[in-house]
């Protein structure tokens, strides 16, 4: 293992201790009131927001908010090593296991996200993410970056947030970061 992959993977489980210890139905309904309030801004805007896994932050109670005026999407695993693809999603939608855990739509038209609501496992102070390691969200946002700007804003609980993060030359930046002490902009 490189330097880099060796003190990402140390962060990663500092981070998932960190992220277990945070979650709570109270921080997950805070975090999804601030959350609301950014997304005001794009609503109409295509929305990609994804189905929790472990102690991730629920989104979902936004997302059916969203939902209700404009597209929302979830991520599909096609194959490793490429984009993720994100498929219509409403609180009625028919879901199966995805690979990793995560529900997806068993049908539905796929959607170009110009707002992601980010899953992660730590962020630091200049926008940097850690996720599980599969590079999917820094593929997806590359290739939506090339054609248009795509607002990443990452959510998760304030207990998340870390000291510098080892960064690659491939990681995608966050936005900002919603949690359920409210919104940091970088
Ligand atoms: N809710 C949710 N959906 C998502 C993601 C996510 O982070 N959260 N993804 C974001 O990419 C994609 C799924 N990617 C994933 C990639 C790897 C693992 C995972 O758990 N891998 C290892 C653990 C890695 C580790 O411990 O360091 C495993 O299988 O145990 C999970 C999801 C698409 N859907
Ligand atoms: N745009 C890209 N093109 C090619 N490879 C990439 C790209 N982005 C990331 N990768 C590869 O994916 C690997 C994993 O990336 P990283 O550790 O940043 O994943 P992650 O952001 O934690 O995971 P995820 O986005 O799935 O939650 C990196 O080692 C990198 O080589």
């Amino acid at each position: 293992m490189t330097d880099q992959a060796d003190q990402k993977a140390r962060a990663r489980r500092a981070a998932f201790a960190r992220r277990k210890t945070a979650k709570s139905i109270e921080h997950d309904d805070a975090a999804c009131g601030h959350l609301l309030e950014v997304l005001r801004t794009d609503v109409g805007k295509p929305v990609a927001g994804y189905m929790p896994i472990r102690t991730e932050v629920d989104p979902r109670p936004a997302m059916a908010a969203m939902a209700r005026t404009g597209p929302v999407g979830v991520p599909v695993i096609e194959a490793a090593d490429t984009p993720l693809r994100f498929r219509r999603w409403t609180p009625d939608s028919e879901m199966i296991d995805g690979p990793f855990g995560a529900k997806v739509p068993v049908s539905g038209s796929w959607i170009t996200p110009a707002v992601l609501i980010v899953p992660l496992l730590a962020f630091d102070r200049s926008g940097a993410r850690l996720g599980y390691g599969g590079g999917f969200y820094d593929r997806t946002l590359a290739l939506l970056r090339q054609t248009a700007p795509a607002l990443a804003v990452g959510f998760a609980f304030s207990a998340q947030e870390a000291d510098a993060l080892p960064t690659e030359p491939t990681d995608e930046r966050l936005d900002m970061v919603v949690t359920e002490a409210g919104v940091i902009r970088f």
